[in-house]
């Protein structure tokens, strides 16, 4: 495991935007794993300016995000598959039918989370995917006390992740209670994973996923037995870490 410790959120964002687009460049029709939420949304940005300034082409890039809220439609500027666009998508170059995310609006879950799967194994699997982290632990929804074992589901959210992300709606109520979500498993079987986190808020759940024991307590702690991790984090995210690395 990787870890590389930026003096604040902007470098963080450079940091993993170069790490996003050299993944791109080596491997042009790479398989990328995106994630939402506040943390990459100034990576998104650095990698805007990066297409801009022909350093990176998403043209042969598939991907895949992390999860979705359930139910929502695409159109609620909640949404994952709007967050997409707004950062990412409408900005570049990726192919229409290259970019997935799981449907929020869907009749039938268990058919799209088996589909889910089904097409992240037929691209290749994820070449590369990058992670935020939960005050909880949770990476993608996968909630603490989940099972590693599990593929793309559908999830119950944490009331501590729907207070968290409560930021982002007009009132708490309007955040959805479930989500569709990546599995631990899914996670686990991407060929080189890429975790962000920024913050004062993050610093404690950082100590605990890098040096904590490894439990479904603690979903993000099973990175550890990842063979290929990087963790990019700001001064904030790493102050009870940083002694431990050095
Ligand atoms: N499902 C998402 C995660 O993918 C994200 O990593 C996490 C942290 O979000 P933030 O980056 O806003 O702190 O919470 C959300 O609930």
């Amino acid at each position: 495991m990787r870890i590389i410790i930026t003096d604040n959120y902007q470098e963080m964002s450079k940091k993993a935007a170069t790490l996003v687009a050299s993944q791109v460049n080596i491997k042009p029709g790479s398989v990328l794993g995106l994630a939402t939420g506040g943390t990459p949304v100034g990576m998104y940005k650095e990698l805007v300016k990066m297409y801009q300034d022909d350093e990176v082409d998403f043209s042969e890039v598939t991907t895949f995000n992390l999860d979705e809220y359930y139910p929502i439609d695409q159109t609620n500027d909640q949404s994952y598959a709007y967050y997409m666009q707004e950062h990412l998508f409408q900005h570049i170059n990726v192919a229409k039918d290259s970019m997935h995310i799981p449907n929020g609006k869907t009749k039938d879950v268990d058919q799209e989370c088996y589909g889910y799967d089904q097409a992240i194994y037929n691209a290749g699997g994820i070449d590369l995917q990058v992670l935020g982290i939960g005050t909880n632990g949770h990476i993608g929804f996968n909630e603490p006390d989940i099972t590693f074992e599990s593929g793309t589901h559908k999830v119950t959210l944490d009331q501590e992740t729907i207070e968290a992300n409560a930021r982002f709606f007009d009132r708490i109520d309007d955040v959805p209670k479930e989500a569709i979500s990546m599995g631990m498993k899914t996670i686990m079987q991407s060929k080189k994973i890429l975790l962000l986190a920024n913050g004062e808020s993050k610093a404690q759940i950082i100590d605990k996923m890098l040096f904590g024991e490894i439990s479904p307590n603690v979903p993000a702690s099973i990175l550890q037995l990842h063979p290929h991790v990087i963790i990019v984090v700001d001064k904030e995210a790493a102050q009870y870490i940083e002694h431990k690395v050095k």
